[in-house]
């Protein structure tokens, strides 16, 4: 197992950040260039691997497809390939094998897809015999993964009839269900959404030279590397859309509660601390849900008790983030707590730190990331499989680097 040794710098070095592209726009726009037969490739592509997975399966001649770790790849390519004429198979990771895929496949079963289960009932591997689908409207939960739905959205135009979705529950992850009916609109497709029903009707999607955003999920760790140096520390961050179309754009104003402001101009992006920060922090993350590791460690690394809510979808991501955040926070000594469904909170207790932890990462690139900068308040410390980043920001220890902190490999 590599592990890596981090060191901050004493003083962030005034820098600029070439941040990623979003996996996430990245991957519908491949799925959406797919159902368009666009000529032109998408720019500014992710380079991450969860992208790469989705490329790599959507050119290759093969038939059995392994997308690793990656959820949005599992997912659409899922209802992009059951409505292609062939036999496939997509497997993944072993954690991928975990992560539910029944409520997508149920929906595609109703539309007339022939699924079948290759080992567990109701998860990953799948084996699939694509055929055309009929449209009709489809009940499923909202609650669970906004995955499943932007899957069906996107392949919705191309099927016989459009589809109707009538989402049961509240709506989880809510702006990323926004963000696939918006790049659909780039390709011409006309969509209605009223309350917890939305509709889209069989039609062409016109392929558009498209590029994707920079990533503001990535962002979340500059704004937390700014909140833990010294006030008047900066760094400016490009790449990013000002008027994103991604949830996670709210972190911006978010971070203004933790000392950091931000300014667009030239340079892009730019973000300073400012030294203002509050004296507790309340947050729900049902729709920003990406975020929540970034705010819990730079709450506790600054001192600040935290209650975060709408959690609930956590424990079926990269790993169960809850009770990753509680193992490896304890190492630190910050005792987190939780409610076992939904919520993670602090009352400030401290315990004494270990010397020099071993952060565990669980084959998740947002624990890497989001304990990462806690370098700047406690000192030394290594974090175990440190490659897991590739999976959203390949270039985020070389990023560190740049920022002056010290990671040796
Ligand atoms: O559609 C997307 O691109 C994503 C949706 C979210 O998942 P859930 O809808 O499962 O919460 C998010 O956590 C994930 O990183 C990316
Ligand atoms: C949850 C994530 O990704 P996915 O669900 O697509 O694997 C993530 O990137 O934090």
């Amino acid at each position: 197992m590599t592990t890596i040794k981090l060191t901050s710098p004493k003083e962030l070095d005034q820098t600029t950040i070439d941040l990623p592209s979003s996996k996430s726009i990245s991957n519908r726009l491949l799925i959406l260039n797919a159902l368009s037969y666009s000529p032109w490739p998408v720019k500014n592509l992710s380079e991450s691997d969860d992208t790469r997975a989705l490329e790599v399966a959507l050119t290759s001649n093969a038939s059995v497809f392994n997308v690793g770790a990656a959820g949005t790849t599992m997912r659409f390519l899922t209802a992009f390939l059951s409505r292609i004429v062939g036999e496939w198979t997509i497997t993944g990771s072993e954690r991928m094998k975990e992560r539910p895929i029944g409520v997508l496949v149920e929906a595609l079963r109703e539309l007339g897809a022939n699924i079948e289960y290759a080992e567990k009932e109701g998860f990953p591997p799948l084996k699939l015999l694509g055929s055309s689908l009929q449209g009709k409207t489809l009940e499923l939960p909202g609650n669970i993964s906004s995955q499943y739905i932007s899957a069906l959205l996107m392949i919705a135009p191309a099927i016989t009839d459009g589809l109707t979705l009538k989402l049961k529950g509240d709506i989880t992850s809510k702006p990323y269900i926004n963000l696939t009916l918006k790049l659909m609109e780039l390709y011409g497709v006309k969509s209605e959404w009223n309350g917890n029903t939305i509709s889209v009707a069989e039609q062409p999607l016109k392929p558009v030279e498209v590029k994707a955003e920079g990533d503001w999920s990535a962002a979340s760790y500059w704004f937390q590397i700014v909140a833990l140096s010294e006030a008047g520390a900066s760094v400016a961050l490009k790449g990013l859309d000002r008027y994103s179309l991604q949830g996670d754009s709210a972190v911006a104003d978010l971070f203004k509660q933790l000392g950091v402001k931000h300014k667009f101009s030239q340079k892009g992006l730019i973000l300073t601390n400012n030294g203002e920060k509050s004296g507790s922090f309340k947050y729900d993350f049902t729709h920003q849900p990406d975020l929540a590791q970034t705010f819990a460690m730079t709450c506790a690394a600054l001192d600040i008790p935290f209650h975060l809510t709408g959690l609930h979808t956590l424990k079926i991501k990269e790993t169960d983030r809850i009770q990753a955040l509680i193992n490896e926070a304890g190492k630190f000594g910050y005792a987190f707590t939780t409610n076992d469904v939904d919520d993670l909170k602090w009352d400030g207790a401290k315990s004494e730190p270990r010397v020099e932890p071993l952060v565990a990462t669980y084959h998740d690139h947002r624990m890497a990331m989001a304990f990462a900068p806690l370098a700047i308040k406690h000192g030394a410390f290594s974090i175990e499989n440190p490659v897991v980043v590739s999976k959203s920001y390949p270039g985020y220890w070389d990023d560190l680097m740049k920022a002056g902190f010290n990671v040796k490999f």
